[in-house]
């Protein structure tokens, strides 16, 4: 019989990774979600055949893993209200922010893993950060690791603290992206191009550039080089990118995400 799972929250990261879950053969019946917003749990019922639940019962203490996908703000008032209902459980909590010690208070369990996911976990091509506590064991890493590898890669972090930089990095790195790609297409729209046509360039470009880095053993300077002519249409833009210190701005960017992660530590755990 396949662990148990019991996801509390069911919106739009736990849907991508129960989607996951489901895809690489965990069965139906050993997932639930605890759900209060009747729409979400009726599409997620209709979407995985799963059971949902609209508040915690006694099963939960039947979870080998409970998932605690609901936002920051409301994990604690969550987690206090359902602690009588845990057994003894591994949590994995993707609440960013939220630091190992606040869960092991408001959860009175030592079996912690942090996971950092990001929204490309819908199609099965995120990236998971995971953060446990050194006391939690092998078999614990394990099963956090399965459920997160579901959904994509992962990458393990040493430090707690270096959460807050997979969070600035890959956690909200999907939005840096689909930010470039905003200002591709309205460039593209502004140079006489449709707007369907210069989407569909840039997509492209995103995903052959990431592909092409990804399957290099060359740094990203190397990569963009190649792309440069000199004195020619690259070194243009990467000119006119240097002039304003677009770099230096796009990487205060990065870190003011990681200083919010941080901060809302402080705010909700
Ligand atoms: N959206 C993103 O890109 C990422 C989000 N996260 C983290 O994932 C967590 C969830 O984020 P999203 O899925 O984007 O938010 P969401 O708002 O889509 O999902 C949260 C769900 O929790 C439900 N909920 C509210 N009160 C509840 C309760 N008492 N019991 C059970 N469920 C309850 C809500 O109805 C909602 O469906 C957050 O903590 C966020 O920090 C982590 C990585 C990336
Ligand atoms: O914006 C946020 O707070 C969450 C965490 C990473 C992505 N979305």
């Amino acid at each position: 019989m396949t662990s148990r799972i019991a996801f509390v929250g069911g919106g739009n990261m736990a849907r991508a990774i129960i989607g996951g879950l489901i895809d690489s053969g965990w069965p139906a019946q050993a997932i639930t979600v605890i759900e209060p917003h009747a729409p979400t749990a009726a599409a997620l019922e209709r979407d995985f055949a799963i059971a949902v639940q609209s508040q915690g019962d006694a099963t939960l203490a039947e979870a080998a893993c409970v998932v605690w996908a609901v936002k920051p703000q409301v994990l604690k008032e969550v987690a206090l209200a359902l602690r009588p209902l845990l057994g003894a459980s591994l949590h994995l909590s993707i609440a960013a922010g939220v630091t190992t010690p606040s869960l092991q208070g408001w959860l009175a369990s030592a079996r912690i893993v942090r996971a950092m996911p990001n929204t490309p976990a819908l199609i099965r091509k995120g990236m998971t950060g995971l953060f446990a506590a050194p006391s939690v064991s092998e078999a614990d890493r394990q099963l956090a690791q399965r459920i997160a590898q579901a959904v994509g890669q992962v990458q393990w972090v040493e430090q707690e603290a270096l959460l807050d930089a997979v969070t600035a990095i890959s956690g909200s790195g999907p939005a840096y992206v689909f930010y470039f790609l905003e200002a591709m297409q309205q460039a593209g729209e502004s140079l006489g191009l449709t707007r369907a046509q210069a989407y569909r360039l840039a997509v492209a470009t995103f995903e052959g550039a990431a592909a092409l880095a990804a399957a290099s053993d060359e740094p990203p300077e190397v990569l963009r080089q190649r792309v440069t002519s000199k004195g020619g249409t690259t070194f243009a833009a990467t000119s006119a990118m240097d002039a304003c210190d677009l770099q230096a701005h796009f990487m205060a960017a990065i870190q003011a995400s990681s200083t919010r992660a941080a901060e809302m530590a402080r705010e909700f755990g």
